[in-house]
C-alpha cells in the first residue's frame, strides 16, 4: 500500500511513503492517508499543550515497562491472546454501545489474555489515551498502545500513560522511521509490534535487524476485507527466516471462533490480536472460554 504523508521537505520516497512537499486540494485516497493526515494536526497540538522535554520528564517518573514479550510466550492459551479494548472502528462504527474500558479489561484479565491492546485514537475509534490509563491502574497485563505511531513523540507519551507495547505500522512508516522508532520503543524498555499486511511491507521489517515482534493484519486497510489467509500466505512465504530468528508472529483482525484460531495456529502464529468478537459480547470473559475451548 502506498501511504502520502505530509512533510515540509520536498518530496522522496523512503520504503512505500511518499513524503510530499504539501497536499494543498489532495484528498485522502483510503483510511490510513485520512487518519495519518489528521495525526499530523493531532501531535501538534499535543506537543504545545505539553513539550517533548516535559513529557520525557513524566517518562522518567513512571513504573518500568512489563516484558510484553515474556508474557506472549508464557500464554495462559494457545495460541497467546492479546485481547482489544475497541468501541468503534471505521469498519464496522459503534461495535460496543455501553463501553466500559476498565470492565472490559478486568473481563480479559479474568478470562486468560495475555496481553490487552488498547486503542487511543479518538476521531475514528473512539478510544483515548485516558482509557490506556484507567486500564493501567487497574490491570497488571503488559498493554499494548493501539496508535497510528508516526513521531516519537507519540511513542513517549505512550510510555508516559502506561503502555508496555506500542504498535508500529509498516505501510504509515518509511524503512528509516520503521528502524529508528524500533531502537526507539526498545530504548525505553517497550516492545514494538510491528504490523504488516503485505508480503512487500513483510520484506521491509525483516531487514530490520531488532524486530522481534511482528502481527499480520488479516485487514486490508484500503477496503476493508478480511482473509485469514494473509496470515497463512505471509508465513508460508518467510517461515524460515522468521524461525530462524525466532520472531513471534501475531495474527491480527478477523478472529470470531475456534476454526479461525486454529487456522492461523497451524500457519504458524504464535498469538492473536482479537477485538471485535469479544469486546461486543455481553460477557467477554465467558466468550475468551468458549473461544479457546476451556
Ligand atoms: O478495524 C478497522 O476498521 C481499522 C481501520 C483502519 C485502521 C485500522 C483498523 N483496525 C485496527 C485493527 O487492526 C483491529 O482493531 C485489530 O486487529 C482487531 O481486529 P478485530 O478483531 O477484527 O476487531
Amino acid at each position: 500500500m502506498q501511504i502520502r504523508r505530509i512533510n515540509p521537505n520536498p518530496q522522496v520516497n523512503t520504503g512505500e511513503v511518499i513524503y510530499q512537499a504539501n497536499l494543498p486540494d489532495a484528498k485522502p485516497r483510503h483510511i490510513l492517508e485520512e487518519i495519518v493526515w489528521y495525526k499530523e494536526t493531532e501531535v501538534a497540538k499535543m506537543r504545545d499543550r505539553l513539550p517533548l522535554l516535559e513529557l520525557r520528564q513524566q517518562v522518567a517518573t513512571v513504573a518500568p515497562p512489563n516484558n510484553f514479550l515474556a508474557a506472549l510466550k508464557n500464554g495462559k492459551t494457545d495460541p497467546a491472546l492479546i485481547a482489544e479494548v475497541k468501541k468503534a472502528s471505521p469498519s464496522k462504527g459503534v461495535i460496543k454501545e455501553d463501553f466500559n474500558p476498565v470492565a472490559i479489561a478486568k473481563a480479559y484479565q479474568a478470562g486468560g489474555a495475555s496481553c490487552l491492546s488498547v486503542l487511543t485514537d479518538e476521531k475514528f475509534f473512539q478510544g483515548s489515551f485516558d482509557n490506556l490509563s484507567l486500564v493501567r491502574q487497574e490491570i497488571d497485563l503488559p498493554l499494548l498502545c493501539k496508535e497510528f505511531i508516526i513521531y516519537p513523540y507519540q511513542i513517549y507519551f505512550a510510555r508516559a500513560k502506561g503502555a508496555d507495547a506500542v504498535l508500529l505500522i509498516a505501510a504509515i512508516l518509511s524503512n528509516q522511521d520503521l528502524k529508528y522508532f524500533t531502537k526507539i520503543i526498545k530504548a525505553l524498555g517497550m516492545t514494538a509490534l510491528i504490523e504488516v499486511h503485505t508480503l512487500a511491507e513483510l520484506d521491509r521489517v525483516l531487514a530490520i535487524e531488532e524486530v522481534d515482534l511482528i502481527g499480520i493484519n488479516n485487514r486490508n486497510l484500503e477496503n476493508f476485507t478480511v482473509s485469514l489467509q494473509t496470515t497463512n500466505e505471509l508465513l508460508k512465504s518467510r517461515k524460515e527466516v522468521i524461525n530462524s530468528r525466532n520472531i513471534l508472529i501475531v495474527s491480527e483482525s478477523g478472529l470470531h471462533n475456534s476454526e479461525d484460531l486454529n487456522f492461523v495456529k497451524e500457519a504458524g502464529a504464535n498469538a492473536v490480536l482479537i477485538g471485535e468478537s469479544l469486546v461486543k459480547q455481553s460477557d467477554p470473559e465467558q466468550a475468551i472460554y468458549e473461544l479457546f475451548g476451556y
